[in-house]
Parts: C-alpha cells; structure tokens; sequence
C-alpha cells in the first residue's frame, strides 16, 4: 500500500526532514507514527500525500511511484485516501455538513447517497446537531471531529491522520480511536502519527518510532523477532 526506500527529504538550510527512510505499510495494517517533535512524521505523511517530494529515494502508493504521478493525476490518487493534516483545514464558509460533503460530492454522487454518508458519519462522531454550523462556531476539539469524518466518509483506502486526537479530551480521543479502528475493520488502511504513549499502549498495533529522521524502532519488526 506504501513503500517507502530510501527517502531522504531536505529543507534548505535545515538538518534532513528524513534520512534513508525505508518502510512497507501493508494493506489493511494499522501503524502508528510516533517519535519527538521533529522527528519527520508530518513529512513523512506529506511525502505519501504528494504534498511535497522527497529530495531522493522512492515512494510508491497504491503501486504507483508518486514522483512520477502527473501533477493533473494528483487529485486522482488523493480521492482514495482520507487525511486528518494540521494544515488541511476545514472551509470556514461551508458548514460542517458541507465540508464532510465535499470529498464525495467531487467524486459525484447523488446528493442523496451524500446526505446519508454524512448523516451517517456525524452521528458517529456525536456531531448530529451541529451539521449545519460554520467551523468557526464548534470548539477545536469538535473541529478536529468534523476533519475526522471528512477523511472517513468516503471510505478512503488510505487513512492518513497526524495527531488526529491532539485537540480532544480523553473521552472524545477515544471515540475518535474507535473511529479509526472500525474504519481499518472495514479495510481501510490506517497511519496514524501520535505523541500519545496511551494509545501505543493501549491499541497494541505495529509502531514506527522516528528519531531524527531516521526509523529509530519499528514495532512489527521487533515482535516478528521476539524481541518485545
Ligand atoms: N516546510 C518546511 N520548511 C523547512 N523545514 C521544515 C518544513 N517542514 C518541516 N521542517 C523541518 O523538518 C523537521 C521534521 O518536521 P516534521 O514536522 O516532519 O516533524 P514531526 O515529527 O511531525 O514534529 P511534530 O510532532 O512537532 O509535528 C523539523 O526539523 C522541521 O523543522
């Protein structure tokens, strides 16, 4: 689903983003992303999103090598996967029903089949009452719900979410957990970049620990080998 070889991404002026990251998400696993502030993990998601390239090494998603993905196909390929990114913002003039709307209605289907996904999602997400307010009107936490169910909505093969509980209380962190779980029961692939050593240990998936822009530990591995 996502292999990365190799990748390093440098800023100018900066130490690498990430250096010689080598890592295989498969389809349908959940990973977390965890690691210091810094470490590369919101790039690491840009870099499978196209919203930058790496400075060298590989990426493939969904097969596809994104280095060499047309900038007119990258719509294309985003439609499949679902993001919860800090900079990805909801639309402040679109209510919140509308904004959960989009990712399907540019896919076209029938308003109705949209009205009831997204009915559908925000009762999930205990926001049933709040679909037709403006995002400026909902706390940062019922914000954060609302990008949730954006990313879910459509079912995404991909789920990319960075701190997607950062805002919330832990009640709603875990409602949101849940969330992600039942969306990867479903077959979506989820990973998922979090400083919260709670839910590493309380969800038991595979963990990806980076450091300094470098794989530092990856979970997978070290119970393969039994070493955890
Ligand atoms: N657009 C950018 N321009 C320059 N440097 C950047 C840019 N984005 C990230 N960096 C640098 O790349 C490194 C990795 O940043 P990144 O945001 O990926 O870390 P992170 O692990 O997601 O951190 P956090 O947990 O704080 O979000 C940091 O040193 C950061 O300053």
């Amino acid at each position: 689903m996502i292999q990365l070889f190799h990748v390093h991404k440098q800023y100018a002026g900066e130490a690498p983003a990430l250096l010689d990251v080598t890592l295989g998400v498969e389809k349908g696993e959940f990973v977390f992303l965890t690691g210091p502030s810094g470490a590369g993990k919101s790039t690491l998601m840009r870099l499978v999103f196209c919203a930058e390239a790496a400075t060298s090494g590989q990426i493939l998603v969904f097969g596809r090598n994104v280095a060499k993905v047309k900038p007119s196909q990258i719509p294309y390929l985003r439609r499949s996967i679902g993001v919860v990114f800090q900079d990805f913002k909801l639309l402040p003039d679109r209510t919140v029903a509308e904004n959960v709307a989009f990712p399907l209605e540019v896919r076209g289907l029938p308003a109705r089949e949209v009205r009831r996904k997204v009915d559908a999602i925000l009762r999930s997400v205990g926001l049933e009452l709040k679909g037709g307010k403006f995002p400026l009107a909902l706390s940062g936490g019922e914000q954060q719900r609302v990008a949730v169910a954006r990313a879910l909505v459509g079912d995404p093969a991909l789920l990319l979410a960075d701190e997607p509980t950062g805002n919330l209380d832990p009640e709603r962190t875990l409602e949101v957990m849940d969330l992600l779980h039942a969306a990867n029961a479903r077959g979506t692939t989820v990973l998922v970049a979090t400083h919260d050593r709670s839910l590493l240990e309380r969800y038991k998936k595979r963990v990806v620990a980076l450091e300094r822009g470098r794989v530092a530990a990856d979970g997978a591995e070290i119970r393969r080998t039994g070493r955890a």
